[in-house]
């Protein structure tokens, strides 16, 4: 992994993500608008609590505040258990920001369990369009469900238990927009699942380099003409991320890049169009999306 790093980074910004990742992780939560909760409220909360969590304002997104340590302390007073607030990194919020939920649209979510970008696509509908969640692990999916009840976005949210690629061959409908945020190596989120540094063999990246493929291909039959298709991951890894796309995009003429810009801060657009958060740069997990518009 360090070479790897190392050959795409340099050895410079190479020490410097590994410095990131052993260092303690921060976490933001999201203020769950569908139960009336603004950033305000939520921040007021945490400062009646007797023990201290120390937070700040997310510079990039209205509902996210940004905790540096105490996220125990807000278990314990039960924000989380009340459905008051989750716990989602920003970078997975700017995912959703590209994703750009209209009231009224239909969405499909093609890996949605355990549902954090289901749950806040479904909050910025605002009672208006659906979410299909789809997912494979039925477990998961479970979890999806009795979030979505405690968050009150269960009503615009239907889960759907199934392999992605039979659900896609199988279907005729077309939906407004499509998100496939991609089973990957989880390599842009090391600095909280440490587990992973010592898991990840490079086997593993080529079976999910072909996984990420079909999976594409599949979400790509759900989109209808003049419909979006994001792809995201959380990984930092160009091969699971640009070169994915670039593979896609030469089987499916039919799409082409829908730049970021505009829907997230222009910091984290890349010079293709794609939202990419870097962990050394943005202090946040790494995350990457493309924007992809299909003409017919
Ligand atoms: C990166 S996780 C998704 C995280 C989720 N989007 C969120 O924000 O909470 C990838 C998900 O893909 C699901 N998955 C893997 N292969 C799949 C397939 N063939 N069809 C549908 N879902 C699949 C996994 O079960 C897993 O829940």
């Amino acid at each position: 992994m360090v070479r790897r790093w190392t050959k795409y980074l340099g050895q410079e910004e190479a020490i410097k993500l590994m410095v990131w990742n052993n260092s303690d992780p921060s976490f933001s939560l999201r203020a769950n608008s569908r139960k009336g909760v603004t950033r305000a409220d939520l921040v007021m909360q945490l400062n009646l609590l007797k023990l201290q969590v120390p937070h700040e304002l997310s510079l990039h997104l209205d509902e996210f505040i940004r905790v540096k340590t105490g996220l125990q302390n807000v278990i314990q007073a039960g924000l989380l258990k009340e459905g008051l607030c989750a716990v989602q990194d920003e970078s997975a919020g700017l995912v959703v920001a590209v994703v750009d939920p209209q009231p009224g649209q239909s969405i499909v979510d093609c890996c949605a369990a355990p549902g954090g970008k289901t749950l806040y696509m479904a909050s910025r509908l605002s009672g208006q369009g659906l979410v299909y969640a789809i997912d494979i692990n039925k477990g998961r999916l479970r979890i999806l469900n009795e979030t979505a009840k405690l968050h009150q976005v269960n009503s615009v949210i239907r889960t759907i238990h199934a392999d992605l690629r039979t659900f896609a061959d199988n279907s005729t409908v077309k939906y407004d927009k499509v998100l496939l945020d991609a089973p990957c190596s989880g390599l842009g989120v090391l600095s909280k699942r440490a587990d992973l540094r010592w898991n990840r063999r490079l086997e593993d990246m080529e079976e999910l380099k072909i996984l990420q493929d079909e999976l594409l291909d599949a979400a790509s039959l759900l989109v209808k003409p003049g419909g979006v298709l994001v792809y995201s991951t959380c990984s930092i890894d160009p091969e699971e991320n640009e070169e994915r796309v670039e593979a896609f995009l030469l089987r499916h003429p039919e799409f082409s890049i829908d730049p970021a810009d505009g829907l997230v801060p222009s910091d984290f657009v890349t010079k293709h169009g794609f939202f990419s958060s870097d962990p050394v740069k943005h202090s946040l997990d790494g995350a990457f999306a493309a924007r992809l518009v299909r003409a017919f």
